[in-house]
């Protein structure tokens, strides 16, 4: 799904973020990726949403070559990958369905189809029931489920999620990574950049670690 061949990344007047990185997802894979602040994890991951542009190498989605895309095509293949935040990023005056349908409205949906396919996903993460909150009713385990549902309501093929649990304790972090687990049983390709040392090794998965911009 995802193939990385000699990828280099340097910002503007920066030090290299990224340099040489050669690796592959495939279709189905569940994957993390770890290393320490500033080791390139964020970058990495913008590198596939394609919010940056890579120095050097190739990435192949699905068998094109996405560091070539003109900025007109950039939106279709944000199309085929939900995204999820520590921080939610969830519009605080919208209520969580409409928060979760908006992707969807935004790429043209009937309000009425987005609705339906929102209180779906919201259904998936078990929070059918808040539907008509406002996100700041509720918990942080909750909204980082409605962050969730607003990533997968598309039915992306590509999952990835940067620092998930960062503000979540133990318990609430392992029932999102649970969550991300479904969905990759459904068939979601799934990456997941985390610090959460232990939930990795409570569920071990191919593991990506980024040294200084390398891989181990
Ligand atoms: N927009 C930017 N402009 C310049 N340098 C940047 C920018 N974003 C990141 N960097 C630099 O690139 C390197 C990698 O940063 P990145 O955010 O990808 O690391 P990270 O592993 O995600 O860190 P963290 O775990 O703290 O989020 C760092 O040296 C950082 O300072």
């Amino acid at each position: 799904m995802i193939r990385f061949a000699n990828v280099s990344k340097a910002y503007l007047g920066g030090k290299p973020a990224l340099q040489g990185l050669t690796f592959h997802l495939p279709v189905g894979s569940m994957t993390y990726l770890t290393g320490h602040s500033g080791a390139g994890k964020s970058t990495l991951l913008k590198l596939i949403m394609g919010m940056e542009r890579a120095n050097g190498g190739q990435i192949w989605f699905n068998g094109h070559d996405i560091t070539r895309l003109s900025p007109y095509e950039i939106p279709f293949l944000r199309r085929q990958i939900g995204m999820v935040h520590q921080d939610y990023r969830l519009l605080p005056e919208r209520s969580v369905v409409d928060n979760v349908a908006l992707p969807l409205i935004i790429t043209g949906f009937h309000p009425k189809d987005a609705e339906k396919y929102a209180l779906a996903a919201l259904d998936r993460v078990g929070l059918r029931d808040r539907a008509n909150y406002l996100p700041v009713h509720l918990s942080g385990g909750e909204q980082q489920r409605v962050d969730i549902a607003r990533a997968v309501v598309h039915k992306p093929q590509l999952l990835l999620a940067d620092e998930p649990t960062g503000n979540l304790d133990d318990k609430l972090s392992m029932d999102i990574f649970n969550l991300f687990e479904e969905f990759n049983k459904l068939g979601m390709t799934v990456l997941i950049a985390t610090h959460n040392l232990g939930l990795i090794q409570q569920k071990p998965k191919p593991c990506l670690v980024l040294e200084q911009g390398h891989l181990r």
